[in-house]
């Protein structure tokens, strides 16, 4: 208790970290005095430039996988590809990105972040011509794993680029920025979609050949961007490093943050232990050890909690709710990927204001109760499924299991067949279960439902849903699990990988992170159609909400906070044994306020302002 003033190791940050109860006059002098320096060290406008430049990395990632699904529309008439090469297509970018992400790491630490992203966003460009001037299915194939190479090193470098380069209070604002990207390119992805897909001929060129655009911007962009001052420290090429720091701190001092980095290497080195692959180093150290593991399950949990089943499922979830023409439901469909960027722009303002945790942790309970409303919704559907009255007789119904459906519900969880009705204001009457036409999920085989533009007044044709009156409860979780997931489970995960790993781990932290990111991500959008043919919609989004159930209590048990922390002070959050953040968060209960003030770096816990200038 004698101790009135602690010398915190935040390498010259200039910290005051106060009570609740601290609020003596000589107090406020010394928050005055520290906040007219802080105003005079104005963030240069050059870090968020850079900022910028390197988050086209996300909107790349963002456009590049959310396109193919338009263009697939296209492609799959002209080029009259089977099922196995629209998965090819379609799965080959994400598997590409997995594989390349986790060698990212290698790249990174060897040539470092900027050429890293130079090489990404050439692969980009290079990939987008191939694409848009593809012959065949073959050279196709080459582009989407071309853009795939790329995805995958700038998914892991863009957020440790941007956390590298950024003062303390900017970083989660910043590194969020990137997911921002990845949301707008998502949606800029389904305006482009939905726009040429009136272009019958060819419109799928242009959907994929426009990445080109943002990805020659960034690559001439990062011709005059310099490097990451800690990968040049980490280098030994410590005057370059000086250089850079001046360039992005503008009129503050740089000694401090150059100290600090330096004292890290130098703890690192001397610390001993540098033999092996720097895995098997990670793994064999508890901290890096502890901090990997909540990287991985933090992307893991993102991915296992459905979002991108969501994104594909939404324009489904339309039609079932009313919306009867494709084209309008591609249209609507862009409103889902326009909501989730702009909850993604409140995790922006939020992340500095309530911190990573907070956000994660209420984003996460929102994402499951979301998701438990959309299986009831479901589930209520399937409850109340209209029952199919009509049972034609066609030669092609001898091998078919459609006709064998006495409800709507079966018969749509059926990937052969489809659901053709009629309706007479609210009533539905004369309904049969047929086969779907192959090449064409939009009409039957044969039939009433077999030629869209003949079908008459009131006759439609419902595959992968089915008409009910709970469709609105449906619509509704859409909406709450997008404003739940957005802000918090859709860049959390990428912003904590960027700051949770010491320098000398920070590049393969991050390759393994992303690497979980693609793998699950792959998981999820292949088991996702078995699974609700298996255990009906109802079933597989109940078991989405119970991952994000235990993502909860992980997130809950294992999250630190690193808000505001200087990127060398965040090992030390994981010294501790793992899963006892729930119980024990110093910082939390304390307003917490770090001001830049000059001189010394003080813990503040009284009123002593003697040693402020
Ligand atoms: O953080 C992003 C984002 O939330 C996207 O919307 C999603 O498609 C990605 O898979 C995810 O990694």
């Amino acid at each position: 208790m004698g101790e009135r003033r602690k010398k915190v190791n935040d390498g010259g940050e200039r910290s005051l970290i106060r009570a609740p109860s601290s609020g003596s006059i000589s107090s406020q002098d010394l928050e005055r005095a520290a906040r007219k320096q802080f105003q005079q060290d104005v963030t240069p406008g050059f870090v968020y430039v850079l900022a910028a430049f390197s988050a086209m990395g996300g909107f790349l990632f963002g456009y590049d996988t959310g396109v193919i699904s338009g263009a697939m529309l296209l492609l799959k008439k002209e080029l009259e590809l089977s099922a196995l090469w629209q998965e090819l297509l379609i799965s080959s970018t994400v598997a590409a990105a997995a594989l390349s992400a986790l060698l990212g790491g290698f790249l990174n630490g060897l040539f470092g972040r900027r050429v890293c992203i130079l090489l990404a966003s050439f692969f980009f460009t290079v990939g987008g011509i191939v694409l848009s001037t593809a012959p065949g299915k073959e050279v196709l194939l080459a582009g989407r794993l071309i853009v795939g190479v790329g995805l995958g090193v700038a998914c892991m470098t863009v957020p440790v680029y941007i956390a590298e380069a950024s003062p303390p209070h900017l970083r989660g604002q910043l590194v969020t920025v990137n997911t921002l990207f990845i949301t707008g390119g998502q949606f800029t992805a389904s305006l482009v979609d939905g726009a040429f897909s009136y272009l019958q001929h060819d419109g799928w060129r242009y959907m994929l050949g426009l990445s080109v655009l943002p990805a020659a911007l960034q690559f001439i962009g990062f011709l005059f961007l310099p490097e990451s001052p800690r990968w040049l420290i980490q280098r030994g090429l410590t005057q370059k490093a000086r250089r850079v720091l001046s360039q992005i701190r503008g009129n503050q001092n740089i000694d401090e943050e150059y100290d600090s980095i330096k004292n890290s290497l130098d703890e690192e080195e001397s610390g001993g232990g540098n033999d092996g692959p720097v895995i098997w180093r990670m793994l064999t150290y508890p901290p890096t050890r502890r901090a990997l593991l909540v990287g991985c399950g933090l992307h893991m949990f993102q991915q296992v909690s459905g979002i991108n089943t969501i994104m594909y499922y939404s324009a489904t979830i339309l039609q079932m709710s009313g919306v009867r023409d494709d084209k309008l439901a591609i249209w609507l469909a862009g409103l889902t990927t326009l909501t989730n960027f702009l909850f993604t722009l409140l995790g922006v303002w939020l992340v500095e204001r309530v911190g990573r945790r907070k956000l994660t942790l209420g984003s996460i309970l929102g994402t499951c109760l979301s998701l438990s409303l959309l299986a009831v919704g479901f589930l209520m559907s399937a409850q109340h499924s209209p029952p199919v009255t009509l049972h034609p007789t066609h030669p092609s119904l001898a091998n078919s299991t459609c006709s064998k459906y006495q409800l709507c519900e079966p018969c749509m969880l059926d990937p052969e067949c489809g659901f053709c009705y009629r309706e007479n204001g609210s009533a539905l009457f004369a309904s049969s279960c047929v086969p779907v036409d192959k090449a064409s999920t939009e009409r039957a085989a044969w039939g009433r439902c077999s030629n869209t533009s003949l079908m008459r007044d009131q006759t439609f044709w419902a595959y992968n849903y089915c008409p009910t009156s709970y469709s609105w409860l449906v619509l509704l979780g859409l909406v709450l699990y997008l404003a739940a997931f957005a802000p918090g489970m859709g860049p959390m995960p990428w912003t904590i990988n960027s700051e949770i790993y010491p320098l000398w781990a920070r590049s393969t932290g991050n390759a393994c992170a992303a690497g979980v990111n693609w793998t699950f991500n792959i998981l999820v959008s292949l088991t996702f159609l078995h699974l609700a043919q298996y255990f009906t919609y109802y079933g597989a989004f109940f078991l989405y909400s119970s991952m994000a159930l235990l993502g909860f209590f992980f997130i809950y048990g294992c999250l630190p906070e690193t808000k505001a922390r200087r990127l060398e002070e965040i090992e030390a959050l994981f010294e501790n044994r793992l899963c006892s953040c729930g119980t024990s968060d110093s910082d939390e209960g304390r307003q917490v306020e770090y001001i830049r003030v000059k001189g010394s770096n003080y813990h503040l816990s009284d009123n002593d302002a003697s040693d402020v200038d």
